[in-house]
């Protein structure tokens, strides 16, 4: 099986790069092969390396930039996965893409099925929601996976951040309404894999969720990775009107995983096993 990967720094490129099964012949394409603001150019890639799967794990994830940065974002996330969509359609190769929980709006309590109405509160899911649309849209085989609350020992995460600034400040103020599932980058690459191979031979397609049980607050997950590093901060939990930012961001993330676990066999991430990897990764 050869399989084209768009992205190769982020955090989930980079596990999809560590995890490659065997048999599986990777080709990654960087932004100096495949800037996704060019849709032409990331087509024609597909074009010349024939593949037999395409994944994406390339975005524009910086959710308060992306306030003043819409049209950008709308292209990278929405206009070029639909591109690439409509390519793989044309050669009725399977198209795999990561979407987010900040497609939702949300309200509730209630974990969201993959099927709920959709509202995006700001302007990153706006972008992420467009692509979803314009992959359904081009009418081929694919997966959106959507998950929530990246982390791994790479890139801008929330483990990171939190790490960092727990060397200069003896109280971290974090919210504690924002609930949702963190999921560490080598799970999703795993399922990633599982899923390729399993469309390949021509087995599933839709959109699913797939996330890090159990649900926690941002508050929560900031006292486990703080405690597992042994740092001694307190974490003060405010309500969302105390941290405001740019972009608003969903009070209710959990996400309901079960069609992933039907159609593939695979199973809720656990989040506090993939923190320990984490932190032995960084230590
Ligand atoms: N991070 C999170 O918490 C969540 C992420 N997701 C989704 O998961 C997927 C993977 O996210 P994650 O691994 O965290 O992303 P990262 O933020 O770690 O990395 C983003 C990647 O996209 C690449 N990229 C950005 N702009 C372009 C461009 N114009 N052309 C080519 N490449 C570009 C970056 O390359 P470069 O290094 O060159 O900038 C980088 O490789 C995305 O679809 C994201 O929307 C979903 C839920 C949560
Ligand atoms: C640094 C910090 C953040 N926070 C809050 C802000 C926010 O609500 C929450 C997490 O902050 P972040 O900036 O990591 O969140 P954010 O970048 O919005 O994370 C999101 O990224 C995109 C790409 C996704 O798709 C989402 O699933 C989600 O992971 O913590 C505090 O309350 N106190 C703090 O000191
Ligand atoms: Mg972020």
């Amino acid at each position: 099986m050869k399989a084209l990967i768009f992205g190769t720094t982020g955090q989930v490129a980079r596990e999809l790069d560590r995890r490659t099964p065997h048999g599986v012949q990777a080709i990654r394409l960087g932004r100096d092969e495949a800037d996704l603001t060019d849709p032409e150019t990331c087509v024609s890639m597909i074009g010349q390396t024939a593949p037999d799967v395409v994944i994406n794990a390339a975005a524009y994830t910086a959710v308060d930039r992306a306030e003043a940065e819409e049209p950008l974002a709308t292209t990278i996330n929405g206009t070029t996965p639909g591109a690439m969509a409509r390519s793989c359609a044309d050669r009725g190769i399977p198209f795999l893409h990561v979407s987010t929980d900040y497609v939702f709006d949300g309200s509730g309590d209630t974990p969201w099925a993959p099927d709920a109405p959709t509202g995006p509160l700001n302007a990153y899911g706006r972008s992420k929601l467009a692509g979803e649309e314009a992959i359904r849209a081009a009418g081929g085989p694919h997966a959106i996976l959507r998950t929530s609350w990246v982390v791994s020992a790479h890139g801008s995460n929330f483990v990171r951040t939190m790490l960092r600034l727990s060397e200069s400040r003896e109280e971290l103020r974090i919210v504690d309404d924002q609930v949702g599932g963190p999921t560490p980058a080598a799970d999703i690459a795993r399922a990633l894999w599982t899923m390729a191979q399993a469309m390949v031979a021509g087995q599933g397609g839709g959109t699913y969720h797939f996330a890090g049980q159990p649900a926690v607050s941002w508050a929560g997950f900031a006292e486990e990775i703080l405690a597992r590093a042994g740092r001694a901060v307190t974490v003060t939990q405010i309500p969302t009107a105390e941290y405001p930012t740019p972009a608003a961001r969903p009070l209710n993330s959990r996400l309901d995983c079960a069609k992933l676990t039907a159609d593939f066999g695979i199973t809720p991430s656990d989040w506090k096993a993939g923190l320990a990897d984490i932190l032995k990764d960084l230590s």
